[in-house]
């Protein structure tokens, strides 16, 4: 219709906080600069504009050759990762203005985002990459809760949070009562998908960076290009959240080929039913720790990308074979969710772990298993202080194990 703001036009702020969080973030915007053909500058490489929601628009002069910047900022408490990436390949891409060293949620870091917004026609809310531990974990936690209490605090915040091996459990309570989604990557269990299914003897945060990248790439297609599953932020909520509390996403990326096979044609153009097969057959395909054969989940929502995606092949006897090791919850309004994007997935422009097909899928899931394993992971850290975190952290996983027993009576399973 006329008139109608397209969903990729309702802008997203992200913010990328401490060395993790930042480092993650320039990767995925390597990856989101050649989806969208532009250069390592931020020029356009063809007439096709870039996405609004996304990107903002460099230069007002019509003749001038288009250029365009990431709507995105830089935060941390010290300049080290920021060099790196103010001197790395994509140093033109980004402005000055987007770079922030801080030790707390200063006027000048509140200001910077004020202006980013000032800008937006539609601004819809943000998309947050931190770590769960570190100097920046207090930052993270303090611009959470500027963010929730003051102008913004009825935009939507989707987090990127790295969990690795320690986590600061009042900073976990903090992410898990304010973020309206979280989804958590954890840098053990990405470091053995890459060296189990990628084959890379011993990955690097840059081996795990990518793969969190081509994640999120999926998870945030139909954001950029036209789509109807989940094109805006406020709809991961409706569509994954069945209670406010329950917000923890657990992430399975498909297929994953090492990049040996990248000139065996044979891997190129997986069927729909052959790449969804670890979803039925595998556990530990998920970016966060999973090893039950059966999924209890709340919601899922199955993203597919490719030119080549045929409505049909994802149709009965796909889902009634994931209906066999997936098991719903009936007591909640979510549920199962599909979406189609038919933009192919891309490739980094250089050293690239995988081999590209020609199609990808994304499985988002609020499943019981992972969420408890989150809590119980942040519940058995070692600090002893912060009673009322902890209480908090224990509350939810209970919420999210009554549901875990709720499918397990239903189904027969206990
Ligand atoms: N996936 C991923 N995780 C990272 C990376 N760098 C650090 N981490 C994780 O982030 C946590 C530390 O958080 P940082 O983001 O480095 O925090 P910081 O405050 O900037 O740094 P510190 O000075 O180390 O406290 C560690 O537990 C690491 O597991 C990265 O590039 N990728």
């Amino acid at each position: 219709m006329s008139g109608e703001i397209e969903n990729n036009e309702r802008e997203i702020l992200h913010l990328h906080v401490g060395s993790g969080g930042m480092e993650v973030g320039h990767s995925s915007w390597q990856l989101y600069s050649i989806e969208h053909h532009l250069d390592n500058d931020g020029y356009v490489l063809n007439e096709e504009k870039p996405p609004k929601s996304f990107f903002s628009s460099m230069n007002n002069d019509n003749n001038e050759r288009k250029k365009f910047r990431p709507r995105a900022l830089f935060i941390d408490t010290d300049c080290s990762t920021i060099d790196q990436i103010r001197t790395s390949d994509l140093k033109n891409f980004y402005a000055d203005h987007q770079f922030c060293v801080t030790s707390d949620c200063s006027e000048m870091l509140m200001n910077n985002i004020r202006k980013e917004i000032e800008i937006c026609d539609y601004f819809q809310g943000f998309i947050l990459s931190h770590s769960t531990f570190g100097k920046s974990s207090k930052l993270t936690s303090e611009l959470l809760n500027h963010l929730k209490n003051e102008e913004y605090s009825k935009m939507t915040i989707l987090t990127n949070s790295l969990i690795g091996p320690s986590i600061n459990i009042s900073h976990m309570s903090n992410l898990l009562e304010t973020a309206d989604i979280v989804i958590p990557m954890e840098n053990k269990t990405i470091s053995n998908l890459c060296k189990y299914r990628l084959d890379i003897s011993t990955p690097t945060y840059s081996n795990i960076n990518q793969l969190i990248s081509y994640c999120w790439s999926n998870l945030t297609c139909e954001l950029r290009f036209e789509g109807c599953a989940l094109g805006t932020l406020d709809e991961f909520s409706r569509v994954l959240v069945p209670h406010p509390p329950l917000k923890i996403i657990s992430t399975h990326l498909l297929p994953l080929i090492p990049r040996r096979f990248q000139d065996d044609i044979d891997f190129k153009s997986p069927s729909v039913y052959d790449m969804c097969l670890p979803f039925i057959s595998e556990a530990n395909t998920c970016f966060i720790h999973d090893n039950n054969p059966y999924k209890l989940v709340l919601s899922l929502c199955l993203l597919f990308r490719g030119e080549k995606i045929v409505p049909k092949e994802i149709g009965q006897k796909l889902i009634c074979d994931m209906k066999k090791s997936i098991r719903f919850s009936e007591r909640v309004p979510t549920g199962f969710r599909c979406g189609i994007n038919y933009h192919p997935p891309v490739q980094f422009r250089h050293q690239t772990d995988m081999t590209l097909t020609d199609k990808q899928v994304l499985m988002l899931t609020n499943q019981t298993t992972t969420s408890i394993y989150l809590c119980d992971l942040a519940l058995n850290q070692t600090e002893s202080e912060i009673n009322e975190a902890r209480n908090s952290i224990q509350d939810l996983k209970e919420f999210y194990a009554e549901y875990d027993k709720e499918i397990r009576q239903d189904y027969q399973m206990l």
